[in-house]
């Protein structure tokens, strides 16, 4: 197991690809910018509840989120300043943006990799983190199942390479330490 978490607010790059693996970038946004952005989300994005498929019973996910077409949707105007920062800083065409609010440390997202049917192949999936830093646990899926723990940090981009997720499984656990609310703002490119 390697705690990542140890060199917390450094670049880290624990997993590494033909196509970047995954990397953490902390400060690409300044708290207070990233505070109105939160305040912004929290009171204006269109929230849902989804439900999953768990052993055959339709489930609640431990969260709420809501899904954004860049060029399409009307997006919160500061969400839209943040989509043209991330494009740039990675230098990748997103236009698509999913958001998770995590209420509190009881909220979370199971391990999963991110279904790439309807990605653009070559291109990164960024998480951009608001509010309550969480803990993100990435995981190979192969045998001995090496993983890593990385402190999400707000105004941080989590990157994880389009390959990346053919070979890791990544989650938020449950937190019960985490007493306040955490928005996500995942940006990929659909390409239709
Ligand atoms: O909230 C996060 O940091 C991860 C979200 C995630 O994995 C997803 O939206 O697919
Ligand atoms: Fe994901």
């Amino acid at each position: 197991m390697h705690q990542a978490s140890l060199f917390a607010a450094q670049p880290q790059h624990p997993i590494l690809d033909a196509e970047g693996g995954v990397r953490y970038l902390p400060d690409v946004f300044a708290p207070d910018w990233c505070a109105r952005l939160f305040a912004e989300l929290w009171d204006g994005a269109a929230w849902n509840s989804e439900q999953r498929l768990m052993y055959e019973r339709l489930v609640e996910v431990p969260r709420r989120v809501a899904r954004y077409r860049i060029g399409r949707d009307r997006l919160p105007p500061l969400l839209e300043t943040a989509a043209g920062r991330v494009r740039e800083v990675l230098a990748a065409p997103f236009d698509s943006i999913g958001l998770n609010l995590y209420r509190d440390g009881r909220d979370s997202v199971a391990p999963h990799n991110d279904k790439l049917h309807d990605l653009v192949p070559g291109q990164p999936i960024a998480v951009l983190s608001l509010g309550a830093t969480r803990r993100m646990t990435i995981r190979a899926k192969r045998k001995p199942h090496a993983s890593w723990h990385i402190e999400l940090e707000p105004g941080s981009l989590l990157v994880m390479s389009h390959a990346s997720q053919h070979h890791y499984d990544h989650g938020i656990p449950k937190d019960p330490g985490v007493t306040d609310a955490r928005i996500s703002a995942a940006f990929r490119v659909r390409g239709d």
